[in-house]
């Protein structure tokens, strides 16, 4: 027994919890070594990306465009594809699939494929692998710029690229009309993709100072022929020459530039032009189908009544030329009640009635919406069964894209046109050129609703409805005027009256730039009749036509105080075709047009050396022009032209004798006068205003005009007037003024009244006297005592008292006493009664009261003497 077991003996085993603890502490040791290293080892983040990106790019160069189905197929950043996928995008079209190659590649591409062939992505796809590839940072600044034609368009395309680029972290921004500029300037340079309209794109680049585009790397025009096409011109050219010349272009639209010259202006470098249907047989979508009816201008309306009453459970768009039109027929067919809800869209309406309208639209099942070109372009509604072009398009092209927003994307849809029988011939020629099948229908008589009763019961309760009418009727008319092609459109074979009858309109409006186009030759030969004429003719000029002349110089001020802000929004009156602030601004270059005109020919009817005649000759001209703006006055809210009118009157003389005065070439733009210059200038010429001074009975000076300052505060203002006027000093010295003037004022009509009630007094005593020499004595002798009034007692009614006691001079004094004493007493007596008895005393009373009172008189005859006076004197009363 006492073993121990020595475990440190040598030859003994290791103990294995001590040898693995060891091992433990070898090995993590070991471990965090390597794990430290492999911290060291790993690369940034960017590094890894960049070496994907260099991967990317490698393949890009392998790109078999026939190889390609999905989007997957290209060689497409991790976060690109993740969204495309997000958002249901993985096969590709026909126009992705041979664009997106070619833009990667990071040459400069020009895109055309029919309507709804997903052009967008076509695009957008290259915008996010562009700067995917430099690595783009909020910090770069702007990266990519698109630019849409309309405010709806960019807003899209925004909507799409937020979609699918939302694994990104670019930061993008929708940049359009109808913001608070300041708002947008604040955040403008954070952006790294911006969508905007070509308008407010411009508008920043003027007034935002710390926007600039000088890293651009590419630029995108969607629509790119009407980004490019006049409309946008001197816009265009203004962005293009902010924007750095090397970078990548991309143009997309489904009617696509050939312009050699518009293409220059983007100085492209050998661009890849690619025509996905250049070969169909077809221009439009195969799944579209085309139709169009003719009929007379006046049948318009009922047609689209009785087509929206036969599609009550459709989606459609009507398409009109003008935004009037749009506006009128909208609240027609909405009091029409045609079972459906209708919409209107056009570019007069607010931004965000715009963006609710079209929000509402792409949500509703069944609806119809009302639209001008605004809306032709580009929007891809989804569902749209139906698309109607109640007037004829500008040509084949606006058809094109206005038929397409439906049959998009291997849907079905129906499109039909309405066509004049003047416009049928050249219209369907222009569309077969342009590949586009359209087949005549006819409408069937039965279905045919007609509305004009009722449009005209609508128009006679509601003024505001004719006068939108009335717009309607002349906007119309203009737009065919305006359109360029006249083998379509002849607005002398406008059935004019009976088109005014169908918008219920029971007379058709002037229009005057149709009137002057028929008078022209008559108003040469009328002015060169008068040539020979030496008497001027001004002064036989009606009012109407002075109105016509000032309402012409009023036009002509707000077009040109309107002149600068046409920047903004000006992409929607292009987006128009004709329409709104086209409409203006070719009534504006309409109206230059014809100053220069009147300039050129002012010589020919213009003897030089009679100055007489150039009165005339302006007068004329300006009258040529007022028939031009009440055309444009046709445009013009009601508002605009009651502060057109008030200004009118300010400007028309002054501006007369001025343009009668000057040159032609000189009187485009005129200051106006105010009355504080003409103040002003008279002060400085020193002139005294003429003052009408009268003298008083008494000889004194007495100022009539200007009237005379009465206050105390006079002295001090004179005193304090060392410059300028003291406003204060002013207020308190006319306040004085007016406290003056009152009192004077309060003085004069006392006087007045107290001079009123004198005459009145005095009246009433001479009439007392007439009354009382009209009775006779007797009865003035019974009556003295019954007169209350003290004034009113007639001392002529007592008996002379010199007929009885001449001498006794006293003792007619203690009578005349006795008798003011016993009429005293009376008087008191009788205020007395009076208290007493409410009623009043009847004069019977009165009169035996004042007997009974008198004291008995000693006449110094017998009893029976006494009682014969009393009876005579009774009988003589009664
Ligand atoms: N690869 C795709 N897969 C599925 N749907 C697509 C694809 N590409 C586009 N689309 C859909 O097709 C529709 C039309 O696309 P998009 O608006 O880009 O046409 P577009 O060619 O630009 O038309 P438009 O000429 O009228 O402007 C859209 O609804 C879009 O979502």
């Amino acid at each position: 027994m006492g073993k121990t077991n020595d475990s440190r003996s040598p030859g003994a085993r290791p103990d294995p919890v001590r040898s693995f603890n060891r091992w433990k502490k070898k090995h993590s040791h070991k471990q965090s070594q390597k794990k430290q290293l492999r911290k060291q080892l790993k690369k940034p983040e960017w590094q890894v990306e960049r070496e994907v990106i260099s991967r990317l790019m490698q393949n890009y160069e392998k790109i078999n465009v026939n190889e390609i189905t999905r989007f997957s197929d290209f060689p497409l950043s991790k976060k690109t594809l993740k969204g495309l996928q997000e958002a249901q995008y993985r096969l590709v079209t026909e126009i992705q699939k041979q664009t997106i190659g070619l833009a990667l590649q990071g040459k400069d591409v020009l895109g055309a494929a029919k309507t709804g062939s997903g052009k967008t992505l076509a695009f957008l796809v290259p915008v996010l692998e562009a700067l995917y590839r430099l690595q783009w940072t909020s910090t770069d600044g702007l990266g990519v710029l698109i630019i849409s034609p309309t405010r709806e368009l960019a807003y899209q395309t925004f909507e799409v690229l937020r979609k699918v680029g939302k694994n990104h972290e670019f930061s993008a921004g929708l940049i359009i009309g109808g913001k608070d500029l300041k708002h947008e300037a604040e955040r403008i340079n954070n952006i790294n993709i911006l969508v905007c309209t070509p308008g407010r794109l411009l508008q920043h680049m003027d007034e935002t100072i710390c926007f600039h585009a000088t890293n651009l790397q590419m630029l995108v025009l969607d629509e790119a022929d009407r980004i490019l096409d006049m409309g946008f011109a001197d816009t265009m050219n203004a962005i293009i020459e902010n924007l750095p010349k090397k970078r990548q272009t991309l143009l997309f639209s489904a009617t696509q530039t050939k312009s050699v010259k518009d293409l220059a202006r983007l100085s492209l470098k050998n661009p890849e032009y690619v025509w996905v249907h250049e070969k169909a047989k077809y221009s439009t979508p195969a799944t579209l189908e085309q139709n169009y009816i003719v009929c007379e201008l006046q049948q318009k309306i009922s047609v689209l009544y009785s087509f929206l009453r036969s599609h009550l459970k459709k989606k459609s768009i009507v398409f009109f030329s003008s935004c009037k039109e749009v506006q009128y027929l909208y609240r027609v067919f909405c009091r029409l009640r045609p079972g459906i809800s209708v919409l209107a869209l056009h570019g007069r309406q607010q931004q965000m009635r715009r963006m609710e309208v079209y929000n509402e639209f792409v949500r509703k099942r069944a609806a119809v919406l009302f639209a001008t070109d605004i809306a032709a372009r580009g929007l891809d509604f989804p569902a749209v069964n139906w698309v109607l072009q109640f007037d004829c398009p500008e040509d084949a092209n606006t058809y094109i894209h206005r038929a397409g927003r439906t049959a998009r994307y291997k849907e079905d849809g129906e499109a039909l046109l309405i066509l004049l029988p003047s416009e049928e011939k050249g219209m369907v020629q222009q569309l077969l050129q342009k590949k586009v099948p359209v087949k005549a229908i006819k409408i069937n008589p039965e279905k045919l609703i007609d509305v004009q009763k009722k449009l005209e019961s609508f128009l006679a309760q509601d003024q505001d409805l004719k006068e939108r009418a009335q717009r309607c009727f002349v906007s119309y008319i203009r737009s065919v005027y305006l359109m360029k092609d006249k083998e379509i459109f002849d607005v002398s074979k406008l059935p004019i009256p009976e088109y005014a009858l169908s918008l219920g309109l029971a007379v058709a409006p002037r229009v005057r730039f149709l009137q002057k186009m028929q008078k022209q030759p008559t108003r040469e030969l009328v002015v060169s009749q008068d040539n020979k004429v030496s008497e001027p003719r001004a002064p036989s000029l009606t009012n109407d036509e002075v109105e016509e002349f000032r309402a012409y110089f009023n036009e002509k001020m707000s077009i040109l105080q309107k002149g600068g802000k046409r920047a903004e929004g000006t992409e929607d009156g292009l987006a128009n075709g004709i329409s709104d602030e086209e409409e203006e601004k070719e009534d504006e270059e309409e109206i230059e047009e014809k100053l220069g005109k009147g300039k050129e020919s002012q010589p020919q009817f213009v003897p030089s050396t009679d100055e007489s005649w150039k009165n005339k000759e302006t007068a004329i001209h300006f009258l040529d022009r007022a028939d031009d703006e009440e055309e444009d006055d046709d445009g013009l809210d009601a508002d605009f032209l009651k502060v057109k009118r008030h200004n009118v009157f300010g400007l028309d003389l002054k501006e007369n004798k001025a343009l009668q005065k000057k040159e032609a070439s000189k009187s485009s733009v005129k200051k106006k006068v105010t009355k504080v210059a003409e103040a002003k200038k008279v002060m400085k010429r020193n002139f005294k205003v003429n003052k009408k001074i009268t003298f008083t009975d008494e000889g004194e000076l007495v100022q009539q005009w200007p009237q005379m300052q009465k206050s105390v505060l006079k002295d001090t203002e004179e005193e304090d007037d060392t410059g300028g006027i003291n406003l204060d000093k002013a207020k308190e010295r006319l306040q004085e003024e007016d406290k003056f003037d009152k009192e004077a004022y309060r003085k004069k009509i006392k006087a007045k009244h107290r001079e009123k009630r004198l005459k009145e007094r005095e009246a009433r005593r001479e009439a007392s006297k007439r009354q009382a020499k009209a009775k006779d004595e007797e009865e003035a002798f019974l009556d003295w005592s019954d007169d209350d009034d003290d004034d009113g007692f007639d001392p002529s009614t007592l008996p002379d008292p010199d007929k009885y006691r001449s001498s006794e001079d006293s003792d007619s004094e203690d009578l005349e006493n006795k008798i003011s004493d016993t009429k005293k007493k009376q008087g008191m007596r009788k205020r007395n009664n009076n208290e007493v008895e409410d009623t009043g005393p009847t004069s019977h009373n009165r009169k035996k009261a004042k007997w009974e009172t008198l004291e008995p008189l000693d006449t110094g005859l017998s009893l029976a003497e006494d009682e014969e006076l009393v009876l005579h004197l009774l009988k003589s009363q009664s």
